[in-house]
């Protein structure tokens, strides 16, 4: 069996992959994208964010994402929605605008309403590594000029949009108990108790090898506690290159630990890979001297990872 019949089994909604546009022209790596029996899931790794689909103010453009949720859809696989208000890859012009309180606001209003209307998918990540690591909010352009408020905005037109998506707040460095991870929960308590309507916590899972928090599935069911639910949502675990037989192991281990303390987590719903093949990380683009964090190699060939995360949904 593979990873999404190993989920499916673990009781888990799916297990899943992110994926980029110019990656769907090669032939072997699309046939394995499309192998719903390993990914019941895909997320678009760039082609749902500001700058793809609002360049221009008020004009919406959607057909790298609409690319890859046709893909999806065929395969009859759901897709995550990645993201509504991130400070990266934003679209120039909203920061350049210098916009008051009251027009950024609206433009945050409106970005999320359309997206959220134009691609409606099971789950979004409306907002987007919004603290830093001590836990305090990150000083992005949405907070400096209109306050925490903004993520409350953002989350109210997207439901508002689409009444059924799971709306999610996403980010890394939470994968285990911590200053970030406390932030979080205190904004999630606020938002509920404020009647704002999120419904999940994305915990990325950008990690290291040998480096996985002990305190992983912990931090999970802290987060599930909160009354929402949970997805692992962009997982891979680097490397210091070269790459060798004991750091593939230990990883294969790193794996299997995150896997099973998904499971162990009630309402830890899905896990997503970012990417599931070498040759298209972005690791080694951004940690120079890492990589080799994902489950295939560069020639698309399964790793001891790739058991890890079966043994992860499948020994006790
Ligand atoms: O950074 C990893 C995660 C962390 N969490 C949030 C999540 O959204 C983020 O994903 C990564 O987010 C990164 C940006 O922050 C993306 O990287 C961008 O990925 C884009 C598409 O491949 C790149 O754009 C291409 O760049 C090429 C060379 O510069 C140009 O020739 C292409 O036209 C241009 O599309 C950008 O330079 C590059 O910065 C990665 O693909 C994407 O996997």
């Amino acid at each position: 069996a593979q990873l999404n019949i190993w989920a499916r089994i673990a009781g888990k909604q799916y297990f899943g992959s992110a994926t980029d546009n110019y990656e769907l022209a090669d032939k072997p790596y699309f046939k394995q994208l499309s192998n719903t029996l390993d990914f019941a899931q895909i997320t678009p790794s760039n082609s749902l964010k500001w700058f793809a689909t609002e360049p221009e103010r008020g004009n919406f453009t959607f057909a790298g994402g609409e690319e890859i949720v046709a893909f999806a859809k065929k395969n009859k696989q759901l897709v995550r929605g990645h993201t509504c208000v991130w400070h990266s890859q934003l679209a120039p012009w909203v920061e350049a605008g210098n916009f008051d309180n009251a027009t950024l606001s609206t433009i945050v209003k409106d970005h999320c309403y359309n997206l959220l209307n134009e691609a409606c998918r099971i789950h979004w990540d409306v907002v987007n590594e919004a603290f830093n690591e001590d836990g305090t909010f990150r000083e992005t352009v949405f907070y400096k000029t209109i306050g925490p408020s903004y993520i409350d905005i953002a989350f109210h037109a997207a439901r508002k949009a689409d009444p059924k998506a799971k709306l999610y707040i996403n980010d890394y460095n939470i994968d285990g108990l911590g200053p970030k991870s406390t932030g979080v929960i205190n904004l999630v308590k606020q938002l509920k108790k404020n009647k704002v309507p999120i419904d999940g916590i994305g915990v990325q899972g950008h990690l290291i090898v040998g480096r996985v928090p002990t305190t992983i599935r912990e931090n999970l069911q802290a987060f599930a506690d909160l009354g929402v639910d949970v997805a692992i949502t962009e997982l891979d675990i680097r490397m210091t290159l070269p790459v060798t037989p004991e750091l593939l192991e230990q990883q294969k281990k790193d794996y299997q630990t995150v896997i099973a303390a998904c499971r162990a987590v009630k309402r830890c719903i899905g896990v997503t890979i970012w990417d599931w093949t070498d040759k298209y990380s972005w690791v080694p683009g951004v940690f120079d001297g890492e990589g080799a964090a994902l489950p295939w190699d560069e020639d698309l060939k399964k790793k001891p990872a790739y058991y890890g995360i079966v043994d992860g949904f499948t020994k006790l």
